[in-house]
């Protein structure tokens, strides 16, 4: 198969690609910058197709980027195993301050969701380490590494990012075997029938048989999701390096039913197993995020929880920790109370 970017179906140029591929829920200015730098980069968006040159940590470490400031390090996160970390973050939107303060670190190989009140700003955290949004104040440090503003095509070098949104984000005119295949029609050189083949197990794997050439506009809102879900997992048999690296949910279960939830948290999980088994470790596949209210994808996709509130991390802990954690925030969030400190 040709590629998807030059196909009449999807023919990639700057007048077009934000129709044909910019989430269909939404609208946001910053998302819009990093759409024009990916359009730049003639890389696809939805997928949050993070940079491809991806250097060893120690090269890393020693690369030159335009701004020098970008070679700041923390010193104590530098040689901890600290992946990510946030130090006191603020965001606003207009009047609306978001984030007040945000502080955490994630270090390589965890599975960590973000939990807290709707509105709280869990996945405007999530842009910002997908390097969608820019922080107002404050740092964010990706591998000891101080990264200022978006994600553009100067320093697109670090990890390899893939991103599920809430909408799925679909390419509204590709069909469900060239959305979950993007990257493998456009990235490897996989013949089209091994494509075939991978793009309908990873779709099986996700509970989808036979949609392969079903329209996204043809799919329930669950079935989108999961189609989103199999196209961040899919990846390239033949490449040595991992796609991607960081894997970031945003409410990957939500609106499913219960038994899908169970499968689409089971997925998650497995790509953790599956990298373990593979490499023998996690380093390389770095971090998984997942944003999340159900608690069933907290219990089983997890390992331990950030509680955000009022633009704060208020507690973190393991995930087994979360139901007997006597912080009345989380106790009240856990049992679903309308007394509490919450209030809507
Ligand atoms: N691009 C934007 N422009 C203006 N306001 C925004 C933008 N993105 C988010 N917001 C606002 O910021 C607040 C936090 O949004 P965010 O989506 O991060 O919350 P959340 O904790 O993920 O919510 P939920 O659990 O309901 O999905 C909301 O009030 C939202 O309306």
């Amino acid at each position: 198969m040709n590629s998807l970017m030059r196909s009449s179906v999807f023919p990639l140029n700057r007048q077009n690609v934000s129709y044909y591929s910019y989430p269909s829920t939404g609208y946001c200015e910053s998302d819009n910058k990093f759409v024009t730098s990916l359009i730049n980069a003639r890389r696809p968006v939805c997928c949050s197709i993070a940079p491809q040159n991806l250097k060893p940590a120690n090269e890393f470490r020693t690369s030159k980027f335009k701004d020098p400031s970008l070679n700041l390090f923390t010193e104590d996160s530098k040689d901890s195993g600290v992946l990510l970390e946030c130090k006191d973050v603020y965001k606003s939107f207009g009047e609306k301050h978001i984030l007040r303060g945000v502080n955490f670190r994630i270090k390589y190989g965890e599975a960590v969701g973000i939990i807290g009140p709707s509105g709280t700003g869990k996945s405007t955290i999530l842009k910002i380490f997908a390097g969608l949004l820019a922080p107002d104040k404050g740092e964010v440090y990706i591998r000891g590494r101080r990264r200022h503003g978006l994600i553009s095509d100067d320093d697109m070098s670090g990890l390899r990012i893939g991103l599920v949104f809430q909408s799925g984000a679909l390419f509204d005119s590709l069909t469900v075997r060239e959305n979950v295949g993007f990257l493998l029609y456009e990235h490897s050189k996989m013949p089209d029938d091994e494509i075939k083949e991978i793009v309908s197990e990873t779709l099986a794997a996700v509970g989808l048989k036979e949609v392969e050439d079903r329209m996204p506009s043809e799919l329930s809102g669950g079935m989108k999701k999961r189609v989103a879900l199999a196209r961040s997992i899919i990846y390239d048999t033949t490449s040595k390096t991992i796609e991607p690296e960081v894997l970031l949910y945003d409410e990957p279960t939500a609106g499913l039913d219960p038994i899908a939830s169970t499968v689409v948290e089971d997925l998650i999980r497995s790509v953790i197993a599956k990298a373990k088994m593979q490499w023998g470790n996690l380093e390389r596949l770095h971090l998984m995020w997942v944003v999340t209210h159900q608690h069933s994808t907290i219990r089983r996709a997890v390992d331990r929880l950030v509680f955000l509130h009022e633009g704060k991390v208020v507690w973190e802990g393991m995930t087994h920790e979360f139901t007997s954690s006597t912080n009345p925030i989380v106790q009240q969030f856990a049992s679903g109370n309308l007394d509490g400190p919450i209030r809507y």
